[in-house]
């Protein structure tokens, strides 16, 4: 078709016409040489021949930008790159351990003496960050204010020690709760009748932050949700005069709901009666989260974090757009992970196309950091 043909039948086709049917868009594939083929056959040269309507303007015809895997690839505002991920790791004070966590498939609990055999291959392959949860195991470790938190013996602290040792490259962020030290399993200290102690909580909360830190994690991230605890947390960060090498970075927009279970089993943090709804955001609470992000940013954070992933989109955006000058952090939880994982067992989907496109969905959404268990497969995978 000539340009003046063209220019003739964009000007004189009638929009509501009937359209002659065009040939079948070709079907991209990731083989460039495969989709180069199908488009000389199928695409640009069939439609001269048989003179398809081009609809609208020029500008619509949008597949000359990703017909190759390179081309795609520009589409996206950012890519998926090692230093993104932070791997969460369960850490265990016991000797010899390497449990498999069977609703965490491909997870393990980890204690101290296995530790560094099991990060030195992922530190290897390109790991940068870790997530240190700790999992008490040690019977009495467990009581109503959660003691053992901030013990030195405990699996944190020294997990936090041996990888400042081993892996001196390695970022270190420590999650702060009482959760898995508690006896009651809630994430703070409980009033006579049960509800939950907002000052008690956050002063313990805030020692426990400071412990980590002191011990020599880069970053501590409060999950525990109670009221006021990154102000309190920054404000003993500086007091102790490390406020300067210690990141912040806030639970923020944290929902109750479902998908924490396999964590659960990981961390032994289950309640022993009740829910977490009192102090977790309900999922419809997209104001509340809004709330939540503005008023950790005021109180400090340096990061904030956005969880679970997958069924959030629209808050990552929201915390992408109130906090546009941080980082923002989402977190592919225990739920959305294992999920993934049952669906591929069943055929579902393929393991790793999915991986992808959950994670690429979060950056899409506006996250610069992505917590996930996917995060020795993405080893592999982005070397590929
Ligand atoms: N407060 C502890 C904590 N920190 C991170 C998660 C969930 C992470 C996951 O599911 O992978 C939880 C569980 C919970 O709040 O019940
Ligand atoms: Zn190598
Ligand atoms: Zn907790």
């Amino acid at each position: 078709m000539s340009f003046s043909s063209l220019v003739q039948e964009l000007s004189l086709r009638d929009p509501n016409a009937p359209r002659r049917p065009g040939p079948t868009p070709s079907v991209s594939t990731f083989d460039d040489r495969a989709s180069h083929v199908s488009r000389t056959m199928s695409g640009y040269a069939s439609t001269a021949a048989t003179s398809v309507s081009i609809s609208g303007d020029i500008g619509s015809q949008l597949h000359g930008g990703y017909f190759h895997p390179l081309a795609r690839s520009w589409q996206a505002e950012r890519q998926l790159t090692k230093s993104m991920l932070i791997y969460p790791i369960f850490v265990t004070d016991g000797e010899d351990d390497m449990i498999h966590v069977p609703s965490l498939p491909g997870q393990y609990q980890v204690s101290i003496d296995r530790l560094t055999a099991f990060l030195e291959p992922l530190v290897h392959k390109g790991l940068r960050s870790v997530m240190l949860f700790g999992v008490p195991q040690k019977p009495g470790s467990k009581d109503i204010l959660g003691s053992s938190a901030d013990d030195p013996e405990g699996p944190v602290i020294q997990a936090i020690q041996l990888i400042l040792r081993r892996f001196p490259q390695l970022f270190i962020c420590a999650d702060v709760c009482l959760c898995e030290y508690t006896s009651h399993g809630h994430c703070g200290i409980l009033r006579d009748d049960s509800s939950l102690n907002n000052q008690m909580s956050v002063d313990r909360i805030s020692d426990v932050a400071l412990a980590y830190a002191k011990a020599g994690a880069h970053c501590v991230a409060p999950s525990d949700m109670n009221d006021g605890r990154i102000r309190a947390i920054k404000l003993k960060l500086i007091e102790e005069g490390i406020a300067h090498k210690t990141l912040l970075m806030s639970y923020s927009a944290k929902f109750s709901g479902c998908l924490y279970g396999p964590f659960r089993d990981a961390a032994g943090s289950a309640p022993s009666f009740g829910d977490r709804r009192c102090y977790q955001l309900p999922p419809g609470g997209r104001g509340l989260a809004r709330r939540a992000i503005i008023r950790d940013m005021n109180e400090g954070a340096d990061i904030i974090m956005v969880k679970p992933a997958g069924q959030y989109l629209d808050v990552i955006s929201d915390a992408k757009e109130l906090g546009k000058d941080l980082p923002i952090a989402a977190y592919q939880v225990s739920g959305e992970y294992s999920m993934i994982h049952a669906a591929a067992k069943a055929g579902v989907f393929d393991l790793k196309t999915m991986a992808f496109e959950s994670t690429e969905s979060i950056l899409r959404a506006g996250a610069t950091i992505v917590i996930s268990y996917f995060t020795p497969n993405f080893l592999d995978w982005l070397d590929n």
